[in-house]
């Protein structure tokens, strides 16, 4: 029988969340466990990673993205040297242009004061394959954040300083007490979930209005196609090294199970005949669930009821440009709350 064994705060799940969970609560020196199992579906593993604080349909500052974008660009940057590994690219999107979005472009920047986010003025130098009629337009301080070598080199970190249980978690094995929790044999103060949408059918959650989505997207090579930025219409073409690139991205509010659909790569295929007959070769067809809440707002809350349990969810599609603030403020919340850990 394993000796019981104290800590802080218990994480539960290192996908994107839980991993820079961790990190802030490293950062400030707070003692925690990471609970995590590999699942199908996971968000992170899945994600293309694209960093962008515009809404690309309305030429729009996405939520809280005046906040969210500088402190990601530098919180990342911070990470990389912490774990001497890349994964963050800041590389700008370029949208190809239909018939009038250089002038509603130009209309959007005055109104919103987009100046230093937008090129507008329609350029033409895409490299050959690709249509652009219209041209296209700039959006500026965007990135390419690859999550999966954030995490697999994080968990290699927390493996060796014994940060990680790699198990899984049941509700039910989950103990609540004045002072805090017990899981099999660790006592913490806390636990905070960051199962994505597994969290949506957990007992402790299932009060949220959940509304998750299933993503899907193509890795493929283009064996003619440089690029050193991201293409956008209709999906994006995100450019992964060598002749790789990423197409994607597809929303559905319902399905049966986790495997690729013949439907998703149809609408995928041609949307990118849309932008391009190049050909190309797909590799593989992604698919995971994004951890979405009705109203497509993060939560980062304590339960009413037992404050001893806590969320950092609903990270929907913009988990790379929303997490490294909302971690931040979940740490800065947890320290206040218990100003002696
Ligand atoms: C196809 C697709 C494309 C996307 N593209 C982008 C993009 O370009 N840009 C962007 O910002 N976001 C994108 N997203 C969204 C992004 O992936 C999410 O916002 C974010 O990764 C969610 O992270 P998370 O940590 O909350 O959840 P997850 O990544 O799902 O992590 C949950 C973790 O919990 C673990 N876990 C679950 N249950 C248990 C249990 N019982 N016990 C132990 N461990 C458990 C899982 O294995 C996993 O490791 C995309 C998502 C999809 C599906």
């Amino acid at each position: 029988m394993n000796k019981t064994e104290h800590t802080d705060i218990l994480i539960v799940g290192q996908g994107l969340a839980g991993t820079l969970l961790s990190y802030h609560l490293l950062k400030r020196k707070i003692a925690h466990k990471i609970i995590d199992i590999y699942k199908a579906g996971c968000a992170s593993r899945a994600a293309a990673g694209l960093i962008n604080p515009i809404v690309v349909k309305r030429i729009t500052r996405t939520w809280q993205a005046d906040i969210f974008q500088p402190y990601a660009h530098s919180l990342y940057s911070e990470l990389e040297q912490f774990l001497a590994k890349r994964f963050y690219y800041p590389m700008p999107i370029n949208k190809i242009y239909g018939k009038d979005d250089e002038q509603f472009w130009r209309h959007r920047m005055q109104k919103d004061g987009l100046e230093e986010q937008l090129s507008c003025e329609a350029k033409t130098d895409l490299p050959e394959g690709i249509h652009q009629p219209y041209g296209y337009g700039t959006i500026h301080r965007c990135a390419r954040l690859d999550m999966i070598t954030l995490l697999d080199s994080y968990r290699q970190f927390i493996t060796q300083n014994k940060i990680l249980i790699e198990d899984e978690l049941y509700d039910d094995d989950v103990l609540i007490a004045e002072e805090g929790v017990q899981w099999k044999h660790i006592k913490a103060g806390r636990i905070i979930f960051c199962r994505g949408s597994f969290d949506s059918k957990s007992r402790f959650f299932e009060h949220l209005k959940w509304n998750n989505t299933k993503g899907e997207l193509l890795d493929v090579e283009i064996p003619d196609l440089h690029l050193p930025s991201i293409l956008s219409k209709g999906v994006f073409v995100m450019p992964v090294g060598a002749n790789r690139f990423k197409i994607g991205a597809t929303y559905a509010h319902h399905w049966e199970d986790l495997a690729p659909t013949e439907d998703k790569l149809e609408e995928l295929m041609n949307k990118w005949q849309i932008i391009s007959d190049l050909p190309l070769s797909i590799t593989q067809q992604i698919t995971g669930i994004r951890p979405t809440l009705a109203d497509r707002r993060p939560v980062l809350s304590l339960l009413e009821k037992h404050p001893q349990v806590g969320l950092f969810n609903g990270l929907g599609s913009r988990g790379g440009l929303m997490a490294p603030y909302l971690a931040k403020q979940l740490t800065e919340q947890i320290s206040y709350l218990e100003p002696s850990i």
